[in-house]
């Protein structure tokens, strides 16, 4: 299981300052989508240039022009990106093949897909390399959380890897360590704690 932070409350020298103190620990450092708004794909080239071997993930959320965007990423130093799987099945083909042809990789967030099932079956037949179920913000706030929908993809892809996110903790090893997602995505629960290379090594020890 590879371990993602994923890093979203962060100006640049801060995400820069977090890759330090975690770097001994995470396998994939996720470029938020927030900070993806805040301070553009120039924000990602600073932390490429500062940090020329880690593997960054740019969480741009795509849901169209999925060829120029995924190749935008790409160009600002992404090894991958993602596109949303409510996005049109043109779009996320483009992506694939986008993707593919620049010798890197795409992740489809099912964030708000409704029929999981379905449409898992369906990005996998498209060839995407990770499909990762996502409880956002606003739903964890409603006390939601993602292994329900994991179990579903999970039993729906064959060849796509799967991954996982949605306000994760390590209070919850048991079920991480049952779903067993090729990927594990964290944000606050090593992001926002006092010690985050202690926390981030903490996940890599128990899941790691
Ligand atoms: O993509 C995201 C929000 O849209 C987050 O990066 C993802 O949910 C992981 O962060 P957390 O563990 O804090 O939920």
């Amino acid at each position: 299981m590879k371990l993602q932070l994923a890093i979203d409350l962060e100006d640049v020298q801060g995400a820069i300052a977090l890759i330090e103190k975690t770097k001994d620990s995470i396998d994939i450092f996720e470029y938020g989508t927030p900070l993806v708004i805040n301070f553009g794909l120039e924000g990602l080239q600073k932390i490429r240039e500062t940090f020329p071997d880690i593997t960054l993930l740019a969480d741009l959320k795509i849901m169209d022009v999925a060829s120029y965007e995924v190749g935008q990423a790409f160009k600002y130093g992404a090894d991958i990106t993602t596109i949303l799987g409510v996005a049109e099945d043109q779009s996320i083909q483009d992506a694939v093949k986008a993707a593919h042809e620049a010798g890197k990789e795409l992740l489809v967030d099912m964030i708000g897909v409704r029929d999981v099932a379905t449409r898992a079956r369906e990005i996998d037949a498209f060839g995407a390399d990770y499909i990762s179920t996502h409880t956002g913000y606003d739903l964890q706030a409603l006390g939601q959380d993602p292994f329900e929908e994991f179990s579903v993809i999970k039993a729906n892809v064959t060849n796509t890897k799967t991954a996982i996110a949605g306000g994760i903790k390590l209070a919850a090893a048991d079920e991480i360590k049952a779903a067993n997602p090729d990927l594990l995505i964290i944000g606050g629960a090593i992001a926002t704690v006092d010690d985050p290379t202690a926390a981030a090594a903490e996940f890599k020890k128990v899941l790691g």
